[in-house]
């Protein structure tokens, strides 16, 4: 029982198990003894994104005990709730139980996803707040198999822990050729033309089409997608400018694109063609003012989102002549309504939403976003998340004993001090030889933060939500890096974690300045403490550890390591620290497996010891 509650407490550190990869169905009825450690094996991995396994448990079924040879399932559930290329399924099935099902109602997505710990979607299914509350807090992933993640509720996620990741560059060239598409359809009548021989017609004069060579193109959101439609554009012998707040100017200038401002695009282009993601800031960014800044006659194509023209100002454009043809791939609502003014004007072409709908498109993203699901799956951090900071592997490898480190420390901070939840000021201190932009801090910040939090709440704390987490609970993380002079070739010599404005447990902890403090280093790939309060000490942080404070006098290591003894603690380590010979020492003692309470009592009976105290880690 010891190993599953660790995993249930520790989700990164050496000892606990990373039940990657391993699942308990929770459905499975609660008898008999469960025996994790003997099952599964023990990964050294860092696991950032497995939510803890047994937190799936109903909080009453999880005070029992599992019957593990028929509750663990070898793979995860991912569910695909849209049509994903076969590469992509392939992908996913190798790995995982594959659960396609389309065109779910949002009570049907709601009731699945609790047995979900991967959703894939396109553009088509809103994963709302509900889904995420509906999980139970097992949706580790949602992976969008697209560019776009506005149907997907962000704050919600980071909320809940649940990592997006989204495949961002395998429809970009599928969707600048539909944007170019959209572009010559709409300048020669194209659809309009195609509608009006089907209906037997031959109207000649009435689909005379403007010419795009020497017109001027804004595109306006100069990223992947508008760039690519620039490249294009300038083929075709268009005179291409762009507008984009962050988009850097020599990257325009390299492929022969003037940077302009938005008011500049709108009043000079002959053609708009529209790139941005739909945020706060471009929603409706199309409306009855800005159209009022056009040039008579404009065109306008959209393949970004719907939601960034207000679509009855444009009604309201192209019947006052404003705006000359519109040709839109994407709408507010998809489907939009059938008797949509907008969608049945005449100078409208409309494609449903077909952007990145062609089969190279469709196999890439289907593969980019199976492996960024799978990635994320195993804990890796994804290079295309969207509401996490991207850690390249190279560098997660090299923090993986620092990130268990600074776990720990907060973990045992927050057991030091009296009644645990007032906590609301945390300084952290990397002592490092490593010029600032060579340590990213963030993930150490994080897993310190899951460290102090876990142990108080039930909150599960991870890369994603660390933050939101700290933030909602008012604990304010602070840090900074004592610059050390030597050899950079560790990222870090030590971390101190102090927790300002409380009592402690074991007064010892409190150091000369008044906070709790607790400093720790990696040696041989091992997390040890190495100070407590004002005291030095070094002990591995391999297993838990009891501090004791004793009168320094010969024979107090031999008499508490006695009771340990006797009682069948095995002592992994032993370390004392003192300020002055014959005064007072702490004694840190690594212990293998969690003290009884006669144990802890026979320890504080020993009468040399003043306090004493007992700390997971
Ligand atoms: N119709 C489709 O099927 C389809 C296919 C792919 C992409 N898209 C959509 O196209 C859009 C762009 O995709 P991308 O891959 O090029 O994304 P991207 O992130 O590479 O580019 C978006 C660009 O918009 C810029 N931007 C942000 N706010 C802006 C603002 N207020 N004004 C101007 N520019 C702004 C950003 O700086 C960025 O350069 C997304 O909305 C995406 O969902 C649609
Ligand atoms: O944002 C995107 O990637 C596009 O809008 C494509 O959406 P889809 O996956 O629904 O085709």
């Amino acid at each position: 029982m010891a190993a599953a509650s660790s995993a249930s407490t520790a989700l990164i550190s050496k000892q606990s198990i990373t039940l990657k990869n391993r699942y308990i169905n929770p459905s499975i009825s609660p008898n008999s003894q469960l025996s994790l450690s003997s099952k599964l094996s023990v990964t050294p991995s860092i696991s950032l994104f497995s939510h803890n396994p047994l937190r799936r448990l109903t909080p009453a079924a999880s005070q029992k005990k599992f019957t593990v040879s028929a509750s663990v399932d070898a793979k995860p559930t991912v569910l695909v709730a849209e049509k994903l290329g076969d590469a992509g399924l392939d992908l996913l099935k190798s790995f995982a139980n594959v659960d396609c099902s389309y065109n779910l109602t949002p009570e049907e997505l709601c009731t699945k996803i609790s047995l979900c710990d991967a959703l894939i979607v396109r553009s088509g299914t809103k994963v709302t707040r509900e889904v995420f509350e509906s999980s139970g807090g097992r949706l580790k992933v949602v992976g969008r198999a697209g560019v776009g993640i506005d149907n997907v509720d962000l704050g919600a996620a980071t909320e809940h822990g649940c990592l997006v990741v989204n495949a961002p560059t395998a429809n970009t060239v599928a969707a600048a050729e539909h944007g170019i598409a959209l572009l010559t359809a709409m300048s020669r009548n194209v659809a309009q033309a195609d509608a009006s021989v089907k209906a037997g017609e031959w109207k000649r004069n009435k689909y005379v089409g403007v010419s795009l060579v020497g017109k001027k193109l804004a595109v306006m959101g100069f990223g992947k997608v508008g760039t690519e439609v620039a490249r294009r554009a300038k083929g075709l012998g268009m005179h291409v400018i762009a507008h984009d707040p962050y988009a850097p100017a020599d990257r325009a200038r390299a492929i022969g694109v003037e940077l302009v401002s938005f008011d500049d695009a709108l009043a000079t282009a002959d053609f708009i063609s529209l790139h941005m993601p739909l945020t706060s800031a471009t929603t409706k960014v199309l409306n009855d003012e800005t159209f009022a800044k056009m040039k008579k006659g404009v065109m306008i194509v959209n393949v970004a989102r719907g939601g960034v023209i207000d679509e009855d100002a444009l009604v309201r454009a192209l019947d006052s002549g404003i705006v000359a043809q519109a040709a839109l791939d994407v709408f507010t609502q998809e489907p939009p309504a059938k008797d949509s003014k907008l969608i049945q004007h005449e100078r409208v072409t409309a494609t449903p939403h077909l952007g990145a709908s062609t089969m190279e498109a469709q196999e890439g993203v289907a593969i980019e976003i199976a492996e960024a699901v799978i990635g994320a799956l195993n804990g890796e951090l994804a290079a295309t998340a969207v509401n996490a900071p991207m850690v390249p592997a190279e560098v997660l490898i090299e923090l993986k004993p620092y990130v268990e480190l600074a776990e720990k420390l907060g973990r045992l901070a927050i057991q030091l001090v009296a009644g645990g939840s007032g906590v609301k000021s945390v300084k952290v201190s990397y002592a490092t030889s490593r010029a600032p932009d060579d340590l990213d801090t963030r993930l150490l910040r994080a897993m310190i933060t899951k460290g102090l939090i876990e142990p108080i709440s039930s909150t599960f704390v991870n890369l994603v939500n660390a933050d939101f987490t700290a933030k909602q609970r008012g604990l304010r993380i602070t840090e900074e890096r004592v610059l050390l002079d030597g050899s950079p070739e560790s990222p870090l010599e030590s971390i101190q974690v102090q927790i300002a404005n409380v009592e402690s447990k074991f007064a010892s902890a409190i150091s000369d300045s008044g906070e709790i403090r607790l400093e720790g280093r990696v040696k041989d790939g091992i997390p040890h403490l190495i100070k407590v309060g004002s005291f030095e000490v070094d002990v591995s942080l391999e297993g838990s550890i009891i501090l004791c404070r004793q009168v320094d006098q010969p024979g107090m290591i031999g008499r508490v390591g006695s009771v340990l003894g006797e009682e069948n603690v095995n002592v992994s380590f032993m370390s004392v620290g003192r300020l002055a010979p014959r005064t007072h020492a702490v004694m840190a003692i690594g212990v293998d497996e969690p003290p009884s309470s006669q144990v802890m009592k026979r320890i504080g009976e020993i009468p040399a010891i003043e306090e004493f105290v007992f700390l997971k880690s």
